[in-house]
């Protein structure tokens, strides 16, 4: 929590000081008005005496009761100033680093539990800054100050106080000693109903097509209900609460106006008996502010737990280091070279075996490498290993003799026209989509062009605004050729030096696939392009062929050279083409 709150900065620091002072004046008001009540009470005993005497403190009580008040609004609008302040602070912080995270973090995060770090975890952190500062620093001063007003004064009635807040202390206690572990168990709990409820959303038309309505529903409910039984359990302790307040402030209230009866009665002479009442009065106020005092305490005790809960999660974020390393090496765009894998390995994260073992070929520049294989056999995570999302367990991925870990990061991803395997749109317009990011490229294709070369230009063209036609969260309302023709758009309108393909050409129809090839040959400049794909056909004509079975190479060379020498290929050749095909091309 500590943490969290030192990311005031220091005017924020200054606020916090002037709103001690106004909660320092508040506590000094409301300390007051016992004072002006004693007067208030001797004053109506004395006898002849009249309305009048009454005006002067009873206007002091007005005024200080006025001047609480505004003191109070003041600190309450400071509060609220520095919490939502913070709480936007954080969530931009949450959000850049998982900006920066590679997919290792990612995948240990989830993105469920990152949604709810960044949203109600921070929720959870402005709450207890608005309430704490209000209450946290103004609790104790108002319970010391209360405390030596009436220490001393009258024994009997210190015990009936000091007993009032033991036995608040203990009710407290036992709530705080049940409550408090399940608050950690909430927040993961929001993190399941987050992760359920983002599947059932994400996969709606699966659940209908497959009438899993019910089951998906039955999911829901169970992380529904686990939420909800948490809730109800720490809901139903702090119910507790507030009566048990009431009684524990009743029953002092009672046992100092029964022990000042006694001593009234005990006393012999009206003056002392007067004085006696007076201080009753006064003492009973005093006692309640000490008990609203402790009160006060134990409502940040209770929510300071969840608070700190929420503060530690959001650090946990903050304090991950994402493994992908950035580099030095700057490079000016358009400086073509090779690309090598040099016996490279790598394994996933917590998984128990290589997914790619010894990996090594060239691509000079301009070529094009295809990469076949079965599925699973690692194509995806091979070029994965190209854009840097995962770094290499072994071995080394060099472009232009340099091992991509020394590039600068910025520098290698405006060198990567990428696009991914399920086209990933943005809300946006047709020309955010295809625009996007902040090309380093140093002839970036227009718009259009680069729509006329992916074959979606005919497509945007007929929607209602072209290039400024709307686009929903996720490309909702494209089809899924369409996206794919748009996030190929994208990638060409980089211009990069490096394109790279996962499998971005399968829903495409043979003869779009074939003619964009066509006509991204003569627009890529010679860009060295990379692609996986399942068709024999997108890559027949591939300088080279790469042949994955099961993270390994088992042939490399072109179309017709791996005919000849690779059965694995050939067995992929015959159950896609005719052997006609095949030798007419
Ligand atoms: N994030 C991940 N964590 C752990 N294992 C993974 C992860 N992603 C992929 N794998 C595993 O790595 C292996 C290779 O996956 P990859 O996606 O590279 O295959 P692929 O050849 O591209 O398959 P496809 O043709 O079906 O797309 C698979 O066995 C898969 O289970």
């Amino acid at each position: 929590m500590f943490k969290v709150l030192r990311k005031f900065k220091p005017a924020e620091y200054l606020i916090a000081l002037i709103s001690t002072a106004f909660i320092v004046a508040q506590v000094w008001l409301d300390l007051k008005l016992p004072d002006y009540m004693s007067e208030i009470t001797m004053v109506m005993q004395t006898p002849g005496s009249k309305l009048s005497d009454l005006k002067e403190p009873g206007m002091y009580m007005v005024l200080c009761a006025l001047a609480s008040l505004v003191a109070a609004i003041i600190v309450g609008y400071f509060a609220s100033k520095l919490a939502t302040n913070l709480a936007h602070r954080l969530r931009q912080e949450v959000f850049e680093k998982v900006n920066a995270f590679s997919m290792e973090e990612m995948q240990h995060f989830s993105i469920a539990s990152l949604i709810t770090r960044t949203t109600n975890d921070t929720s959870q952190v402005q709450m207890i800054i608005a309430m704490g500062m209000q209450v946290m620093i103004k609790a104790p001063i108002m319970a010391v100050w209360a405390i030596s007003k009436i220490a001393g004064k009258n024994s009997e009635w210190s015990i009936a106080t000091a007993v009032a807040v033991v036995v608040l202390l203990m009710l407290v206690g036992s709530i705080v000693v049940f409550a408090l572990p399940k608050f950690k168990i909430i927040q993961t709990l929001t993190d399941n109903l987050n992760r359920v409820m983002r599947e059932g959303l994400t996969g709606v038309r699966v659940v209908r097509a497959y009438n899993a309505e019910k089951y998906q529903e039955d999911k829901f409910e169970v992380a529904n209900e686990d939420v909800t039984k948490t809730n109800l359990f720490v809901g139903r302790m702090m119910a507790l609460m507030m009566p048990g307040m009431s009684l524990i402030m009743s029953g002092l209230s009672l046992s100092i106006y029964w022990i000042g009866a006694y001593l009234i009665d005990a006393a012999k002479a009206m003056p002392e008996r007067m004085q006696l009442f007076s201080d009753m009065i006064v003492y009973s106020s005093y006692a309640m502010q000490v008990v609203m005092s402790f009160m006060m305490l134990v409502m940040i005790f209770i929510m300071l737990p969840r608070a700190m809960v929420s503060a530690n999660r959001i650090n946990e974020v903050l304090d991950t280091e994402t493994k992908i390393i950035d580099g030095t090496l700057t490079q000016q765009p358009w400086e073509m070279g090779e690309v090598e894998f040099r016996n490279v390995d790598f394994q996933y994260p917590d998984a128990e075996e290589k997914v790619l073992e010894n990996i090594s070929f060239t691509a000079s520049p301009g070529e094009t490498v295809a990469f076949i294989g079965s599925t699973g056999s690692g194509k995806s995570t091979l070029i994965n290993l190209l854009a840097r999302f995962y770094d290499v367990t072994a071995g080394g991925i060099l472009i232009n003799g340099k091992n991509i870990k020394e590039y600068k990061l910025e520098d290698l991803y405006n060198k990567i026209g990428y696009v991914s395997q399920k086209a990933t749109i943005f809300s946006g317009t047709i020309e955010s989509n295809v625009a996007f990011g902040d090309s380093k490229s140093t002839e970036p294709h227009s718009v259009e062009e680069a729509l006329r070369t992916a074959k979606g230009l005919e497509f945007v063209e007929n929607m209602e605004g072209g290039i400024e036609a709307k686009v929903e969260q996720g490309g909702s309302n494209l089809s899924g050729g369409q996206k794919q023709r748009l996030a190929i758009a994208r990638a060409i309108h980089k211009n990069p030096e490096i394109f790279i393909f996962d499998d971005s050409f399968s829903a495409l129809d043979y003869k779009t696939d074939k003619e964009l090839r066509a006509e991204l040959d003569s627009q890529r400049r010679g860009a060295t392009t990379f692609i996986v794909a399942q068709r024999i056909g997108t890559i027949r004509n591939a300088n080279k062929i790469i042949v994955l079975d099961e993270g390994k190479i088992v042939g490399m060379g072109t179309h017709d050279e791996l005919m000849e020498n690779c059965s694995v290929y050939q067995e992929i050749a015959y159950s896609q083409l005719s052997k006609e095909e095949l030798t007419n091309g």
